[in-house]
């Protein structure tokens, strides 16, 4: 059974990452994008993990994890090298109904990383139902090689279009017609018109 992708807005949140090696890193570099309020305990940290530390973007404790560090968190990610702690910090977090990844136990996780494709506030996760990280990071690879980096402008000049078609445009249908038309024309065009431009051009064909 597939996993159900939930995309969640995680600016802000307290969240917790037990371990300090390079999975840990690669968790927390992937979370940083999306700015998230991270505490890491980690017996030993690597270089980089205290370099983020040292530069403010995470909070960092040295020290072996305690019960109490769960307490606030909205999610966790544990990724120590230590099976039995991965399972205690995911058994914990079941109790308390909060979503945790368990890096080396599929079974104990409530939730899943997934490979990253973002471009602006277009974001492409992909999944292999913990299957085949090795296939979900080719095809994270593949459909990077795909998009030529426009899909975030597209997406945010569509953003403006649609606020106007919701003000101005009276039936859905109507402005169901004018985005598909308004997306054409930013697919094919090789340079991106404008908001202004994209505009008066779905008005004249209306
Ligand atoms: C279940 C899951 C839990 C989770 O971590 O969230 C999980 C679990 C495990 N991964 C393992 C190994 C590897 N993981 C990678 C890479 C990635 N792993 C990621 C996600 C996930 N990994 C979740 C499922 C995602 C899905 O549904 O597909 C990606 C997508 C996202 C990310 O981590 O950021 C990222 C690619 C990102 C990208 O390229 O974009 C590579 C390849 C590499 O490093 O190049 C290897 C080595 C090859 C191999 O083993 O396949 C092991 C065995 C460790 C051991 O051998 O002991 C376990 C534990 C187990 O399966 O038991
Ligand atoms: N999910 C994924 O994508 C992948 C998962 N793995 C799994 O991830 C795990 C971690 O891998 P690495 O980062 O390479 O390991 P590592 O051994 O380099 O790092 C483990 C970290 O956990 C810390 N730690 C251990 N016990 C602790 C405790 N009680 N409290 C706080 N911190 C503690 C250590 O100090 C260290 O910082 C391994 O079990 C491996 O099987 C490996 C590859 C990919």
């Amino acid at each position: 059974m597939p996993y159900f992708p939930f995309f969640a807005n995680i600016e802000n949140m307290p969240c917790l990452v037990v371990g300090g090696g390079q999975v840990a890193l690669r968790k927390l570099e992937k979370l940083l994008d999306f700015s998230p309020i991270i505490k890491v305990v980690a017996l030993k940290a690597c270089g980089e993990i205290r370099e983020l530390a040292d530069r403010g973007m995470i909070t960092l404790f040295e020290r072996a994890f305690k019960d109490s560090d769960i307490d606030g968190s909205t999610f966790v990610i544990t990724a120590t090298g230590d099976r039995g702690v991965n399972r205690h910090i995911s058994q914990l977090c079941r109790q308390r109904h909060i979503p945790c990844n368990a890096v080396d136990d599929p079974e104990s996780c409530t939730f899943f990383f997934p490979a990253i494709v973002t471009e602006g506030d277009v974001c492409i996760g992909i999944s292999t139902g913990g299957k085949s990280p090795t296939l979900a990071s080719h095809l994270r690879k593949t459909i990077q090689s795909q998009t030529e980096g426009r899909l975030g402008d597209i997406c945010n000049v569509m953003g403006k279009v649609r606020d106007y078609a919701l003000e101005n445009i009276s039936t859905e249908q109507a402005r169901k017609k004018a985005m598909a038309e308004a997306l054409k024309i930013c697919l094919e065009s090789d340079v991106l018109p404008t908001e202004e431009q994209l505009i008066e051009m779905i008005k004249e064909r209306k």
